[in-house]
């Protein structure tokens, strides 16, 4: 059932609207008179619900274990009668798409809250917390720095990121019900997603995938590499793409090579896992250089 990520900065205040969500949306299920609903609980899963302590962002490794364990937390119940909520920093653009892929699997609807309190807010509420061994969380300023020097804001634009709620530090409350909506529908009308050829989880992975991958995406930039010497000087620029009934759309700055290379290697990275439709994977690498050209402008 649904997915609710929440993205934040450190101590940005993610675990405190994560769980007014949590009671707006228990409110709601214990409320509804619709047996698909009334079925439904909800799952908070953070830092404290997998035992995890905040110096894992000290390196990387145990950091990558942390995401792991999220991860797998998150796919253990998304499949269930179950909305969840993982509430964590997830400042990781390519680990949000990872998660959206999951839910768009399951054709179940995904959204993102973003808590935007602004950077030297979170300082103080986290040197707070540091100042005080009763609440858990806090961290220590070198850790701190490093993740909002990390993090990947959110964009509404991208297919991953949307819908995205973003809640500022006075809001009293986030949006609930457009979150709601979102997630379980209106009207006792249960949401159900389209699955994605792209995203569809079948058995075993082509064993080939990885060659595939390679040979598409190679193929698509090969064009764009073609339509860019046949229009030099010229930025942005619609390419067509032999069998592809999508579009490239090139942004109005000029995309160097190395560029498209590394957002080639970042689709290959994050899609090596899924057992993507062979048929499907030209159109979906489009679709995320189109997603990622939007924000170059
Ligand atoms: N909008 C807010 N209004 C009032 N208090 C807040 C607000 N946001 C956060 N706080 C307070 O700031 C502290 C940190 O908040 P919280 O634990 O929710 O942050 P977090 O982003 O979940 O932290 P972490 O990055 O460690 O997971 C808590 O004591 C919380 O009560």
């Amino acid at each position: 059932m649904p997915l609710l990520l929440i993205s934040g900065f450190p101590s940005s205040g993610k675990t405190h609207r994560a769980t007014q969500l949590q009671s707006a949306f228990e409110a709601k299920i214990a409320n509804s008179t619709d047996a698909r609903i009334s079925r439904l609980t909800v799952h908070l899963i953070n830092d404290e619900s997998l035992g995890l302590s905040r110096e894992v962002y000290h390196s990387a490794r145990p950091e990558k274990d942390a995401r792991a364990a999220e991860y797998s937390a998150v796919k253990r119940v998304l499949g269930k009668d179950a909305v969840v909520i993982a509430d964590s920093l997830n400042y990781i653009k390519g680990f949000r798409y990872q998660l959206y892929c999951e839910a768009k699997a399951l054709q179940t609807p995904s959204c993102v809250v973003h808590v935007g309190t602004p950077e030297e807010k979170c300082r103080e509420l986290n040197n707070t917390l540091l100042n005080d061994p009763s609440k858990p969380g806090g961290y220590v300023e070198e850790d701190f720095d490093n993740l909002v020097f990390r993090y990947e804001e959110p964009n509404g634009m991208t297919r991953w990121d949307s819908p995205l709620f973003t809640v500022l530090y006075d809001d009293e409350n986030p949006p609930i019900d457009e979150i709601w909506d979102a997630l379980v529908g209106s009207d006792g009308k249960v949401k159900v997603v389209k699955p994605n050829a792209a995203t569809v989880l079948t058995p075993a992975a082509p064993s080939n995938l990885l060659y595939e991958l390679n040979k598409t995406t190679s193929a698509v930039l090969a064009t764009i590499a073609s339509y860019q010497t046949n229009h030099p000087g010229e930025p942005g620029g619609k390419v067509t793409v032999p069998n592809c009934s999508v579009a490239v759309e090139l942004p109005a700055t000029t995309v160097t090579s190395p560029q498209l290379q590394r957002l080639r290697r970042s689709f290959v990275a994050l899609n090596r896992q899924y057992n993507l439709e062979p048929a499907r994977l030209k159109s979906l690498f489009v679709e995320y250089l189109n997603d990622e050209f939007l924000k170059l402008g």
